[in-house]
C-alpha cells in the first residue's frame, strides 16, 4: 500500500477562504478582528511561527499586533501587558508564544489571559469546558488534526486512536476532543508517553496514530500496522531541516494516509488560530 498524502497546506487555505466572508461581515459592522502575539526572547523557531501568523492575519484582513519583548522581561511587566490587552477592545485574541524564558512562571501568565480572548485554548477554563464537551476555544493544533481527518472523510467514530505524547497543548486536549460523544469524535483512545511499556504493542493497535512526542522520526515502519492513518504533529529542527516525529520513508508504504512535515499539521494550527480569532470577535456581537 502507498499512503495518500494529507495536504494540510491546501486544507488550511480552504479554511482561511471560508473565514473571509465572516471577516468581511465583521468589518462591515466596524469590528475588525484583532490578534495580539507576545514573543519573549528571540527563539528563531518561534520567529518563523510568528511570521506565519502575521502573514495569515494580513491575507485575511485581521489586525495583528506583535509585542516582541527582550528575554529579560520581568513577570510583572508581562502581566501588565496582558492586563492592557485584556482591556483593549481592538484585541480579540491574545497568544503568548511558548516556551517562555525560565525565569517566567508560565502557568501564572497563561492563567492571566482573559479566557474569552484565549484563542490558544490553553487557559484552564477553556480546557475544562473542552473536557465536559462544551468548548469555547479549542486548542489550535488538536482542532487542526480533527479538522484534517474530517475533511479527508476519515471516520473517527468507533476507531482506536493512539496518541504518542501527553502535553497540555497537544496530546491531552486532543485525546479529550476525540473521546467526546460527538461528531468527528467518539473514538477509543490510548495515550502513550515515556512511561509507556512496550510502545510498539500499543501503536500497532491503532487505526489512527497521532505522533506528538517531539522526537524526530521515532515512529518507524515496525511500529505500525498496514493500513493505519498516520498524523505527524512533530516539528523538529534537525541540522537546520524540519522533520516530524514520523520516519516518513519507512511508514509511507504501509500507511493508508499520512501527513507530511512541513505541509501537514503546522499550517492547520495557523488556520485554526485565525478561526478562533474570528469566532472571538463574533462573540463580542452576540454575547
Ligand atoms: N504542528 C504544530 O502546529 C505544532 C507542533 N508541535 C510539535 O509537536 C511535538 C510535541 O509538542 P509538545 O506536545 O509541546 O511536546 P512536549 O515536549 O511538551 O511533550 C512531548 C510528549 O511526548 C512524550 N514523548 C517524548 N518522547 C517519547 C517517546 N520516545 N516515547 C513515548 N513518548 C514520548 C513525552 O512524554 P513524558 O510526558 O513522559 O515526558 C510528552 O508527553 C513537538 O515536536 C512540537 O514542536 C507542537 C505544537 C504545535
Ligand atoms: N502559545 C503558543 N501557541 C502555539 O500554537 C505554539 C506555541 N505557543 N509555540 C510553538 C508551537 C509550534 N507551533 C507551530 C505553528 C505553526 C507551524 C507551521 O506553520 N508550520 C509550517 C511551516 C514551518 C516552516 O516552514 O518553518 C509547516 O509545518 O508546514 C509550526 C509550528 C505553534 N506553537
Ligand atoms: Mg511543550
Amino acid at each position: 500500500m502507498k499512503a495518500t498524502l494529507i495536504d494540510g497546506k491546501k486544507v488550511s487555505q480552504e479554511i482561511r477562504e471560508e473565514l473571509k466572508p465572516r471577516v468581511q461581515n465583521l468589518i462591515q459592522q466596524d469590528l475588525k478582528p484583532g490578534l495580539a502575539v507576545i514573543l519573549v526572547g528571540d527563539d528563531p523557531a518561534s520567529q518563523v511561527y510568528v511570521r506565519n501568523k502575521e502573514k495569515a492575519c494580513e491575507k485575511l484582513g485581521v489586525y495583528s499586533l506583535k509585542h516582541q519583548l527582550p528575554s529579560t522581561t520581568s513577570q510583572n511587566d508581562l502581566l501588565h501587558l496582558i492586563d492592557e490587552l485584556n482591556n483593549n477592545p481592538a484585541i480579540h485574541g491574545i497568544l503568548v508564544q511558548l516556551p517562555l524564558p525560565k525565569h517566567l512562571d508560565e502557568k501564572k501568565i497563561l492563567y492571566h489571559i482573559n479566557p474569552l480572548k484565549d484563542v490558544d485554548g490553553f487557559h484552564p477554563y477553556n480546557l475544562g469546558r473542552l473536557m465536559i464537551g462544551d468548548p469555547i476555544f479549542l486548542p489550535c493544533t488538536p482542532w487542526g488534526v480533527q479538522e484534517l481527518l474530517s475533511r479527508y472523510q476519515i471516520d473517527i467514530s468507533r476507531k482506536h486512536v493512539v496518541i504518542v505524547g501527553r502535553s497540555n497543548i497537544v496530546g491531552k486536549p486532543l485525546s479529550m476532543m476525540l473521546v467526546q460523544k460527538a461528531k468527528a469524535a467518539n473514538a477509543t483512545i490510548t495515550i502513550c508517553h515515556t512511561g509507556t511499556e512496550n510502545l510498539a504493542q500499543h501503536t500497532q493497535m491503532a487505526d489512527i496514530l497521532i505522533a506528538a512526542a517531539g522526537s524526530p522520526k521515532m515512529i518507524t515502519g515496525e511500529l505500525i500496522r498496514e493500513g493505519v492513518v498516520v498524523i505527524d504533529v512533530g516539528i523538529n529542527k534537525v541540522e537546520d531541516k524540519l522533520v516530524g516525529d514520523v520516519d516518513f520513508d519507512s511508514v509511507v508504504d504501509k500507511a493508508s494516509f499520512i501527513t507530511p512535515v512541513p505541509g501537514g499539521v503546522g499550517p492547520m494550527t495557523i488556520a485554526m488560530l485565525m478561526a478562533n480569532t474570528v469566532k472571538s470577535a463574533e462573540r463580542t456581537l452576540h454575547g
